[in-house]
């Protein structure tokens, strides 16, 4: 007989640690088992700043390994689309980014779930607060560039967020040389206007990294059990109702009320197809009974892309090259880690700056002037950005050699509302076989052009900065002229993912293409819904781990309210 629970929810990521966590401690205390493919990890060196950057390389184990098909838009690259594995999903192999969208990007999603007022900007910060446990000491040493308000974050809720309390060496000039030459300063991005340069928040506290486990699993009351290496592969219908879960290995298991899927962009779609909800030419095409046609699963793959590029600098700019390159110091900083949490790996790589801009000149041009009337006003509102810029971030190409006593700069340019979609598909009906992925980046005529124009901008405003090019020795890695021709050609051969891939069950009315409605329920199906980042209609102006918190919380309330949890 398999073990019967209220509620069973696959995937234990970022939004599923956070689902989980929310409806255990309800009133009512529901039974709940959590499944996860991956396991629950370990390693003190996954939380130190210092290795902000470097999970993805040490712990190969905690990524499903995913790769795209060649990309047209690519020069025919494939490219890695790692996706975490393990209790904490994506956010263990995270960059830690942690900044909320444009006001305007919930406000548009509201109207796309069909004036669901449960995804707008008001219910985004509510929603915001009440999961952060923000951590302002930081910013008390560098007001004039970091200053968010006590009164607008939270202090109570689990996940840990704060600013680096000390600033990496060679920040605080750049950042200033770029507000003399006419930057908006932003003290707080997050609070729905993300225009300006600011100082990154990040998901890390005095321990280090804060990964979805660590915030909501810790202290987990009876009622939440946890399967991990546990990875579902059918779904148990009773009619239309799905009553239960497969795993891999044979372990069953049932539920009274429902099976939420959080299995993150691309394998809750595969779940979904392999098990007979998608559109049905694909699967009668691989012999998969039809349960029910719905045609945009797995379609409409949306992510933001970047490009990476780096100078080298003199070596009074900044301490990074000195410092990875000398093991004596990593061996120091390695120690201190370990003894209390101190040294050089709580500061390395602790500070990023950048920024989201717009792009008034983009506005003027046909690949602009072709998109449709509504998305072009939205587009024009003054909080959404059409691109970002990063600073301070790691060598690269990793294993860049410098000649000695020099260090380097590296910044990134990113594309924001992209239009190109992209498709995840199943390769076969093997649940052991990996989805097709094509992301179908820069297929979009205007994704070419902002793309461009983003890569310039960035490259500009750094390297020409009257207080940066000074430092600068040589260019490592950028486009060999900013003329359109070598921008585009320095776009296709170096754009990858930000792996903010979002959108594969997306919400809104069925049809018009949406899988789940604005409570995350899939059409047709009784009992399953869908709580992680495939269900974005609009790819938030931000990096997304915050988007999949948001997701989990307000899907979360809704399965509260409905099944009347709290009494
Ligand atoms: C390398 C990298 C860097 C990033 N940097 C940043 C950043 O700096 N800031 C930021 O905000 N965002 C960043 N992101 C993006 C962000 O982390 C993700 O958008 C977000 O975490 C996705 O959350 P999710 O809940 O949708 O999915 P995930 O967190 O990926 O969770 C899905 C979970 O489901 C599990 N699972 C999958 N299939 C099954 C199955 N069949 N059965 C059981 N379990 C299953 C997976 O193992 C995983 O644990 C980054 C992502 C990556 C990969």
């Amino acid at each position: 007989m398999p073990s019967t629970y209220d509620f069973i929810i696959v995937g234990g990521g970022t939004a599923g640690c956070l689902l989980a966590h929310k409806l255990s401690r309800t009133a009512s205390k529901p039974s709940i088992l959590l499944l996860e493919a991956g396991s629950n990890p370990d390693g003190e060196y996954l939380r130190a700043p210092s290795h902000r950057y470097s999970a993805l390389m040490l712990r190969p184990d905690l990524d499903h390994g995913y790769v795209s098909e060649p990309e047209a838009g690519l020069d025919g690259r494939q490219v890695a689309y790692a996706r975490g594995k393990g209790l904490g999903g994506s956010s263990i192999l995270n960059f830690g980014v942690f900044l909320y969208g444009s006001d305007e990007d919930y406000n548009r999603w509201a109207e796309l779930a069909g004036g669901d007022e449960d995804w707008n900007w008001d219910a985004a910060k509510k929603a915001y607060h009440a999961m952060e446990n923000y951590d302002f000491a930081g910013s008390a040493q560098y007001k004039h560039l970091a200053d968010p308000s006590t009164s607008e974050h939270g202090t109570s809720g689990s996940l840990k967020i704060g600013l680096p309390p000390v600033l990496e060496v060679g920040v605080v000039p750049q950042m200033e040389a770029l507000i003399e030459a006419g930057e908006k300063i932003n003290l707080d991005p997050n609070s729905g206007d993300p225009i300006g340069i600011s100082v990154f928040p990040f998901s890390y506290s005095k321990e280090g990294r804060t990964t979805s486990a660590i915030a909501h699993l810790l202290d987990a009351p009876g009622n939440l059990e946890v399967w991990t290496g546990a990875k579902v592969e059918r779904l148990v219908f009773s009619g239309e109702r799905v009553v239960g879960v497969v795993t891999e290995d044979g372990r069953e298991a049932s539920s009274t009320k429902e099976v939420i899927l959080t299995a993150g962009t691309i394998d809750t779609p595969k779940l979904l197809l392999l098990n007979g909800i998608g559109p049905k030419p694909d699967l009668e095409a691989l012999s998969i009974p039809v349960k029910k046609h719905l045609p945009g699963v797995g379609q409409n793959l949306s992510d933001h892309i970047l490009s990476f590029m780096s100078v080298e600098v003199s070596g009074t700019t900044n301490e990074r090259y000195s410092f990875e390159s000398s093991p004596s110091l990593q061996a120091t900083a390695s120690d201190l880690w370990a003894k209390d949490n101190s040294g050089s790996f709580a500061l390395h790589n602790s500070t990023l700056y950048g920024g989201f801009h717009k792009l008034p000149s983009l506005h003027s041009t046909p690949e602009f002037s072709a998109l449709p009337g509504n998305l072009k006003e939205w587009l024009k509102r003054p909080t959404v950005p059409d691109y970002e810029f990063i600073s301070n971030a790691l060598l690269w190409p990793p294993g860049t050699q410098l000649t000695p006593g020099n260090s380097y700069m590296t910044f990134i340019a990113f594309l924001m509302n992209p239009q190109s979609r992209g498709s995840v598909t199943l390769r076969s009906n093997k649940a052991s076989d990996k989805p097709v992925i094509n992301l179908n980046f820069l297929t979009h005529p205007y994704d070419v052009v902002a793309f461009r124009e983003a890569i310039r901008a960035t490259w500009t405003k750094i390297i020409e900065n009257p207080g940066i090019k000074p430092h600068v020795r040589k260019t490592l890695l950028g486009p060999e002229s900013l003329s359109d021709e070598d921008v585009d050609k320095f776009a296709r051969e170096t754009a990858g993912t930000v792996w903010h891939a979002n959108g594969t069950v997306r919400m809104g009315r069925e049809e018009a293409g949406g899988c789940v409605d604005s409570a995350g329920k899939v059409y047709g199906i009784q009992g399953l819904r869908v709580a992680d980042l495939s269900v974005c209609p609009v790819t938030t102006n931000n990096h997304t781990q915050s988007t999949a918190y948001f997701v989990g919380s307000v899907v979360g309330g809704k399965v509260v309210r409905e099944w009347g949890l709290d009494g």
